[in-house]
């Protein structure tokens, strides 16, 4: 039996189970098609909900935007509904400052004399970590501002859009600069690009080798050399066929001698027009830091002027000049929790080791109290996720039960990373095989909970393995032209479960009345789980004593 810093408070123990939502159960779901004993277990002894994952329940625009992993456990960990991602930036654009402040250095030192505005992002409409529609406002803005020299920098989704649709955004951004340039005698170009795996957007620093890709192609103008940007995209599928926009190979565009049309010059100003931080802050660093930048060798760094689209890190307060301030999450529920003096364990894996702490702490890395808290990262695997599966799901769960079992923590929350980032591959097999180890790990979990007679709390933070396949506007699914199913790489806008079984002998039953259950529910129910007083403006717990 495990003893807990704090006396008579049994060890609360949270999963979260990221892209593991609720579908349904047809034959695109991997979440229904996998063996889930351990799930099954833990629906029928404790208390089972669903929770909404996506939309206006996390913060976004609309109901029609899917989750995604930082407004997902952003919510669940401030315990409220904040506005995110693009809404924030549309705002600001709503309100006019964003076109005040760091976009007018960025106009002032382009239009001197030679130099360039590069635009480097996601070239999507996904809304996870750009938006199409704000790239559009940025090239309004500097044709009005009079931009003559403009290089755009691509990145292929694959991941937040449908898949194999990187010619067709490349044609729509092609039309979009014909249309501002005919006539005039401004000199915009596509510069580079790539897919966003394997160019520019790493996360966590779990492999710069994919940012300094991005560094030769954008900034040195040094990758593989293609006369255009639908030149690159025909050829490297051709190299490869089927292959995902996510791995197409980081290139650059060239003009007839050979010379690359775009590197980034001192002067010029640059700009990531990503929203999202967790893959744009080490193309940032990149950027921004000094001679003590070790994420590869840079060779000369250009002087230039930098701006983020908005605040990607707040603790290193990087970047130092954005477009759009962030908005402060206070209060968060592992800050109440600190304050209370319980321990508090986070463990995950490197592609999601951020979003249990950073995104979950409201956008801070460190923690709030180093003396009772404890972070654990488990380095994930560097190949494409399909290819091992289980990912660390096992290990994840080795570390929260010896935790367990040496005691001293009362909170402690995990992240299982496998129904998401196997789901993002498209590959239903390999998605099945990550759920079901998702699964043993829970189990494992619950096992090591019951045994020290604490709380479990089983949770998602959007879907994404519950939905494989692309539908059409009445939900139907899509095939490829040779009648095999469109697989989907992307979140849904599913809802997601909700377990809490409590193995101290607390009786609990769901709260009465709770207005559209959401993850923002989330941090209010592990409060009263562990009989800490709830913030006054959270959104209600879930559960009440029976
Ligand atoms: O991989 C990512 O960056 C996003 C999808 O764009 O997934 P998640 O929100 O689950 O991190
Ligand atoms: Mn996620
Ligand atoms: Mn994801």
């Amino acid at each position: 039996m495990s003893t807990t810093t704090t006396p008579g408070v049994r060890p609360l123990v949270l999963v979260v189970m990221d892209g593991v939502g609720t579908g349904t159960g047809d034959a695109y779901d991997a979440v229904a098609a996998a063996a889930t004993p351990q799930l099954d277990r833990l629906r029928d002894t404790g208390i089972h909900l669903e929770v909404a994952a996506h939309g206006t329940h996390v913060g976004l625009s609309s109901d029609s935007d899917m989750g995604n992993s930082e407004v997902g456990h952003n919510t669940m960990g401030a315990g409220r509904i904040i506005p995110q991602g693009a809404k924030r930036v549309d705002d600001a654009v709503r309100g006019g400052e964003i076109w005040e402040g760091a976009w007018q250095d960025a106009v002032a030192a382009a239009t001197a004399d030679g130099s360039a505005l590069h635009l480097i992002g996601l070239l999507s409409d996904g809304n996870v970590h750009s938006s199409w529609d704000h790239l559009m406002l940025l090239l309004d803005h500097a044709k009005s501002d009079g931009v003559t020299r403009l290089r755009l920098h691509t990145l292929f989704d694959g991941r937040d859009v449908e898949d194999r649709t990187a010619d067709r955004f490349a044609a729509r951004l092609e039309e979009a600069l014909v249309e501002r340039t005919d006539g005039t005698d401004l000199d915009w170009q596509i510069a580079s690009g790539g897919g966003r795996m394997v160019t520019t957007m790493d996360r966590y620093e779990a492999n710069w080798g994919v940012v300094e890709a991005g560094w030769r192609a954008h900034v040195q103008g040094e990758a593989r050399p293609f006369e255009s940007v639908s030149k690159a995209i025909t050829t490297l599928r051709e190299e490869t066929p089927g292959i995902s926009d996510q791995l197409l190979e980081a290139f650059t565009v060239v003009d007839a001698d050979g010379e690359a049309v775009g590197p980034v010059r001192d002067g010029d100003a640059v700009i990531i027009f990503n929203f999202r931080g967790d893959r744009a802050i080490e193309l940032t660093r990149a950027f921004v830091e000094g001679d003590g930048f070790a994420g590869f060798d840079r060779g000369t760094v250009p002087d230039i002027f930098f701006a983020g689209m908005t605040l990607y890190d707040g603790d290193t307060n990087m970047p130092p000049v954005r477009l759009v301030q962030p908005p402060t999450i206070t209060d968060t529920v592992s800050e109440v929790i600190a304050r209370s003096g319980m321990h508090q364990l986070a463990a995950s894996e490197t592609q999601k080791y951020g979003h249990m702490t950073y995104f979950w702490n409201g956008n801070r890395s460190d923690p709030f109290d180093a003396e009772t808290e404890t972070y654990i990262d488990i380095p994930s695997d560097q190949i494409e996720f399909d290819k091992a599966p289980r990912m660390k799901a096992a290990e994840t769960a080795d570390y929260v039960i010896k935790a367990l079992e040496e005691g001293g923590y009362t909170f402690l929350r995990s992240n299982l990373a496998g129904g998401d980032m196997v789901g993002h591959t498209g590959n239903f097999e390999a998605t099945i095989t990550a759920v079901e180890a998702v699964d043993e790990a829970v189990g494992r979990i619950a096992t090591a909970v019951e045994a020290a007679g604490g709380c479990l709390v089983v949770t998602a933070d959007h879907g994404n393995s519950e939905d494989m396949v692309e539908r059409d506007k009445q939900g139907q699914p899509r095939t490829s032209q040779d009648g095999t199913p469109l697989w989907k790489t992307a979140h849904s806008t599913n809802p997601v479960p909700l377990y809490v079984v409590d193995y101290s002998g607390h009786r609990w039953e769901p709260a009465e009345g709770v207005e559209a259950p959401g993850l923002s529910n989330l941090a209010a129910t592990l409060l009263v789980l562990l009989d800490l007083e709830v913030p006054q403006d959270y959104r209600p717990a879930l559960i009440a004593p029976a």
